[in-house]
Parts: C-alpha cells; structure tokens; sequence
C-alpha cells in the first residue's frame, strides 16, 4: 500500500506537486496519469525517497522508505529512462545489486527468466536497447520480491509483445495480492491493464477511481439501435432525459437510456430489433474531457483531424 497526505513538491518558485493525497490500494493496478509535466515522476520520486517532499508525507506498506534497512524487499522500482550504462553484462548487474541485499544468485536467475533477458543476460547492459533497458529495469524492481511495485512508464519502448508481456505481468503481481502503480502514456494500454486510476494535473488531483467510473464520468455513453421500426421505436422512447439521433434509415443512436430501458420499450410497442449496442466512451476521450484545462505544454499549430485532401490534377502536374 502507498499512501501520500498533502504531499508537496515546489522547486523554487515551481510547485510541481501540490498537496496530493491518495492510496494505492494492494491486490490492484493502480494506473498513474496526467499530462507531462504534472508531477507523476516527481511523486513517485518522492514514494522512493530520491526527492524529498516541501510539505506532507508519503509511505509504502506503513511507513517511509528512508525507514526500510531492506527496501529492494519492500517496494520494486523502475523510474523514468534511467538507463545502465555500464560494462557490466546484465548477469552481473543484478548480481551486485542483489549483494547488497543479501539476494541469492537463484533469484536473479529467476528474474532474468521471469523477464525474458536468459538470451543476452551475458551481454553488456551498456549496448542494450532501449526495449532490452526496461526489461532489465523491470528484473530490479523484482529482484527482492517486493509487496509494492513502481513502475514509471513500464512499456516505453517495448515492441508489441513486451506490452503485452507488462500488461499481463502486472495483473498477476496484483493478484498475488501486491501494490502496483505504474504511469503511462498509452490509453488504451492503461485501460486494458489498471483497475484503478489517479488523474493529476499541474500538480493536482483531478481524479481518482475506478477505471469504468471515470470512463463513464468523462463520456457520453450512448446506446446504438437498429430496427425496420427505427421512427415508432424514436417515439416510444420519448421522455426528457433521452435524446435520440437518426444516424441513418433504420439506425439510431440513443443517449440517456440504458439498453434494457430501450428493450423493454421496444417489447411492449411489440417493436423488432435487429441490434441493440451499448456504446461506451474510451478512457482516452474521458482523459482528454479531463484534463482539457491542465495540458501545460500544449501544441498550438492546428493537426489535420480528416485525411489529407486529394491533389488535384493540376497540383500534381505542378
Ligand atoms: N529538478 C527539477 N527542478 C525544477 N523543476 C522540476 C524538476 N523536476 C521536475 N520539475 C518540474 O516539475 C513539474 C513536474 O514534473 P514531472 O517530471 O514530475 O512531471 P511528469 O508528470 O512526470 O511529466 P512527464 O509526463 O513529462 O514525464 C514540471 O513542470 C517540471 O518541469
């Protein structure tokens, strides 16, 4: 478990995390976000004692980690690009740092495996790439067996099969009852691996739940209905919360009633359907709906939303 009361970071005039609490609740994946710049490397350097917090504290199952005499055993880290670079094979590399907790040469054999590194764990750490740097990465924050994992943008770099290999590692570190919390800029990723997420922007919480809650807070989830009786079917759901849209001939799309609701109104009109779809809204538009006011860096040149027009013949010929 990690929890943080009124944490704060200001760097000079800069306050990069401003009073947050929150807990990161065991047995789930905890998925950390916010536009860059928000804080969430700053507040998970401050959880791993490598920033200290202005104001407010921070602990990891129960108290801080500048109290831990084994802390590789309590909480496994992997912070932002912070690559090896050294001589050392990736072997070697995890054996040293599991000398100086008393690790046994069998567990690092076991992260290696656990991770996919058995191929290049001979090679040197300073020519591996970057996907080959996280795995490595990932293989020290295990190395101790820890209850508490961070992991600050776990997959970057990662082709599509080391995504998948992080997403499932995860759900089962969590099921095994252990704390994860990792950040990510992949939204569809992080709606497929988190059960839980915290939102923060410039230095603020602006969400914390589950993963379906803020969905459904930050979408418009609609219903979408076909029926060769689409327009009897449009008048039998008239009331003032629900809004219907005609999307095409015999296709509806229905917001402000749930699918049984547009059922049972079409059951007792006596009214066939042919398809009844509940829609929901990606974590990506609920995030975007979120965090609209807290982007601080943001683009101002305008991006093409359609296709590029066609040239025309003339253009081309030019
Ligand atoms: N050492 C530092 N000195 C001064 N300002 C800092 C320092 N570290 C971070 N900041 C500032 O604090 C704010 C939060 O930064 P932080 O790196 O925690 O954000 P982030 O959410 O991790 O962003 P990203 O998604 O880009 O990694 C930023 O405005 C950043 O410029």
């Amino acid at each position: 478990m990690i929890e943080a009361q009124g944490l704060t970071k200001r760097y000079g005039a800069k306050t990069a995390v401003d009073g947050i609490s929150f807990t990161v609740q065991p047995g789930k994946v905890t998925g950390f976000l916010g536009p860059n710049g928000a804080g969430k490397s700053t507040t998970m350097r401050m959880i791993m004692g490598l920033d200290k917090p202005s104001a407010g504290s921070v602990t990891v199952n129960g108290a801080p980690y500048a109290s831990f005499r084994s802390p590789l055993t309590e909480v496994g880290a992997l912070l932002e690009a912070k690559a090896v670079h050294t001589g050392r094979s990736a072997r070697n590399h995890l054996r040293a740092l599991a000398a100086t907790h008393a690790i046994s040469d069998k567990r690092v054999d076991e992260v290696i495996e656990m991770t996919g590194l058995t191929a290049v764990a001979k090679r040197r750490v300073g020519g591996f790439s970057l996907g080959m740097g996280q795995r490595l990465g990932i293989a020290s924050a295990l190395l101790g067996d820890p209850r508490t994992l961070i992991l600050d943008e776990p997959v970057n770099g990662l082709d599509p099969e080391g995504v998948l290999w992080v997403r499932n590692l995860v759900k089962y570190l969590a099921s095994e009852g252990r704390t994860v919390f990792l950040s990510s800029h992949l939204m569809t990723e992080m709606a497929l691996t988190a059960d839980h997420l915290i939102v923060i922007g410039r230095g603020h919480i602006i969400a914390d739940g589950p993963v379906d809650e803020i969905i459904a807070r930050g979408t418009k989830s609609t219903v979408r209905v076909r029926s060769p009786h689409a327009d009897q079917l449009a008048a039998a759901l008239v009331r003032p919360e629900v809004t219907v849209t005609t999307k095409e001939a015999g296709l509806l799309e229905v917001f402000g009633a749930t699918a049984e609701q547009i059922g049972d109104a079409a059951a007792a009109a006596r009214l066939t359907l042919h398809e009844l779809t509940p829609i929901s809204g990606s974590l990506e538009e609920a995030y975007m709906t979120l965090t609209a006011d807290e982007v601080e860096y943001r683009s101002d040149s305008p991006i093409p939303t359609t296709e590029p027009a066609t040239l025309t013949k003339t253009e081309v010929a030019r």
